[in-house]
């Protein structure tokens, strides 16, 4: 994929997420000062992350899927955004759930840097479908600059 793209495609989630933390940060009444506002979760301080996760080979037990290891992100927010092939779980209460993918959606989590306020939800990608490629994009604004005490 073209640098040039991911880049422009950071710059706009990246606006979407410091709209989401302005309104977050209202709705628990943070002082946000003028510095702390054009500086929060600034592309500089954000993260990239475009994954494939690649068809199963037949060497792989049969029902073992492809996947990432269950994890909360390290971020304030994350956005991500997965194709129609399915795999993400959350984990509710003790439970696993699928998580159905939705065309032209975008996912929000909320990370472990909200973890006073909040708590992000643990998730993992197990990729049922061997037979097709699944691929994910996933901005994670860290906003190292931003101190919400
Ligand atoms: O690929 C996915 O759907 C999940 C990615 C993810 O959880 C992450 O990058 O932290
Ligand atoms: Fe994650």
């Amino acid at each position: 994929m073209c640098r040039v793209l991911i880049e422009e495609y950071g710059r706009h989630i990246t606006r979407i997420a410091v709209s989401l933390f302005e309104a977050i940060a209202q709705a628990l009444n943070l002082e946000l000062s003028g510095d702390q506002r054009s500086e929060l979760l600034s592309e500089s301080t954000g993260l990239i992350r475009v994954y494939r996760y690649p068809q199963s080979s037949s060497v792989e037990a049969e029902g073992e899927a492809l996947g990432m290891e269950v994890h909360t992100d390290s971020s304030v927010i994350s956005i991500l955004k997965e194709d129609e092939t399915g795999g993400l779980e959350i984990m509710k209460g003790e439970e696993w759930l699928r998580v159905k993918p939705v065309a032209d959606t975008l996912i929000i989590n909320l990370g472990d840097m909200m973890q006073d306020e909040y708590k992000g939800v643990k998730h993992r990608v197990k990729k049922k479908d061997r037979t097709r490629e699944r691929h994910s994009a996933d901005v994670q604004s860290l906003g190292a600059k931003v101190s919400l005490h």
